[in-house]
């Protein structure tokens, strides 16, 4: 939480700060000869000391170096593990007062882009997790070597800096297990590791992805260049790994900014792993989207579905569809199921995952929602239901356009981004009520919220 060892004090540039609030990505937030100044760590109402790293025209980056007046809310941060690194920007806020944060940046995003009555929208307190640590069922860490030291981690946030991770709190013990086991093997087996400041070809990073009801693991060594020393070895070696299942290489370069290339090849075992959620199961892909949080996808869904209220004259539109799991959940409800995704590997573990469910009335299609849903309106189909579940960027504008011409009359809106979200609803109030708003905590020690949104026409 405070002071990176390595940094050099430079006493002159200390200042002393009362904390007024946490800013969205969980920040403690004052002001310092009136610009906002930004201090990861610190929370309100705290008397801190911090250090000025960077200093812009409108606001002031800081760092944390010491606590002269303590918040009741703070808590012990977890033990061994190094703050720099990203995923627990919450960990030292008790789990009450992460959930109403939570609550408290829906609000905030509502205020500012005030779309239509939001003084009236019902926004209830978040849904807290069962378990607020080792909930992540996927984890993706980079492997580095080092002066002869192998390393798996993490980056810090904006950094090249490669944290070796003994423990990271959130991520479930079994793929933690995993990783380091796989680390172990690369070793044994020299198995070339990438070198990312001479850009030499080798594995990058490791995926190991767990389904939590059959507990079958899946692993992706993601490679820069193709052909790695004593990969195909290690494959084998992973294989006799407890509970994996199915191992695959994915293919990048050092071009390309993203952790994931597009090439994806099957190394050993099964083609996908399968999971449960209410009842469905579920094929998943090593490219395919699913919830990092098993047990909180479930009442996350279960709210979508309610929020629904479907019919079973219904055509439901299953948009940004990952696997098709909401989809595929609402199908006994309604008379067809249409769902758009983008990612061919998805769209193909969805269709599969209408066979694996024995459904015979929803159909998966690959495309990008705001080309795909006009089109079949076009061609009659009747959109009387409709989820969206878009990634952090929200709804483009030419797919509101569209809605606000179709008028789905039920609409559910599953939104990770509370500020996109209010900036969406300014658009879509025009047309629709917004009856509820429900965050439910998919990953507790983050600043990161999701919340289910119930529309319905004026
Ligand atoms: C937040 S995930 C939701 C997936 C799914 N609904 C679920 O709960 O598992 C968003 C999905 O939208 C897909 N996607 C992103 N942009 C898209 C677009 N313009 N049209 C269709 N799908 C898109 C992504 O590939 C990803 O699978």
């Amino acid at each position: 939480m405070y002071r990176k060892f390595n940094q050099k004090e430079t006493k002159e540039k200390d200042v002393i700060i009362t904390i007024k609030r946490l800013g969205i990505n969980g920040e403690g937030i004052g002001y310092y000869r009136k610009k906002i100044i930004f201090i990861p760590g610190a929370l309100p109402e705290e008397v801190v000391v911090a250090k000025i790293n960077k200093e812009y025209p409108h606001y002031i980056e800081a760092e944390l170096v010491r606590i002269k007046e303590k918040s009741p809310d703070r808590v012990a941060y977890p033990k061994r593990v190094d703050p720099a690194i990203g995923g627990l920007e919450l960990a030292h806020l008790s789990y009450d007062k992460q959930l109403e944060f939570k609550r408290d940046n829906v609000l905030e995003a509502l205020k500012k882009y005030h779309p239509r009555g939001f003084s009236k929208y019902k926004v209830k307190k978040t849904i807290p997790a069962p378990d607020a640590w080792h909930y992540r069922n996927k984890a993706q860490y980079q492997i580095e070597r080092d002066h002869g030291k192998t390393k798996l981690g993490l980056f810090a946030p904006n950094s090249h800096q490669l944290y070796d991770l003994p423990v990271m709190p959130t991520q479930s013990v079994a793929t933690q297990k995993t990783e380091r086991q796989i680390k172990e093997l690369a070793e044994r087996l020299h198995v070339t590791i990438a070198d990312p400041y001479r850009h030499t070809d080798g594995l990058k990073t490791i995926v190991v992805r767990q389904a939590q009801a059959t507990k079958e693991i899946q692993v992706t060594l993601i490679t820069v260049g193709h052909k790695i020393k004593n990969l195909l070895e290690l494959s084998s070696e992973i294989m006799k790994l407890p509970n994996v299942v199915s191992v695959y290489q994915n293919e990048t370069d050092w071009r390309n900014p993203q952790v994931w290339g597009n090439k994806t090849e099957k190394l050993a075992g099964k083609n996908q792993i399968i999971d449960e959620i209410l009842g469905k199961q579920f094929a998943l892909s090593p490219r395919a989207f699913f919830q990092l949080n098993p047990v909180q996808t479930a009442t996350l869904y279960s709210k979508a579905l309610k929020f629904l209220d479907l019919t079973p004259e219904d055509t439901l539109i299953d948009a940004y569809s990952g696997v098709g799991t909401l989809g595929i959940l609402a199908a006994d409800q309604v008379k067809q199921v249409i769902g758009i995704e983008t990612i061919g590997e998805a769209v193909a573990d969805a269709n599969h995952n209408v066979e694996l469910n024995h459904l015979k009335n929803a159909n998966y299609i690959q495309g990008s929602v705001e080309k795909v849903l006009p089109e079949l309106e076009q061609n009659g189909v009747p959109i009387d239901a409709l989820i969206v579940d878009p990634p952090r960027t929200g709804l483009a504008k030419r797919l509101i356009k569209t809605l606000l011409k179709v008028k789905p009359k039920t609409f559910v809106y599953i939104s990770c981004n509370p500020s996109t979200l209010a900036q969406d609803l300014v658009l879509l109030s025009e047309a629709y009520n917004v009856r509820l708003i429900e965050n439910v905590d998919m990953l507790p020690q983050t600043p990161r919220c999701e919340c289910v949104v119930k529309l319905t026409l004026r």
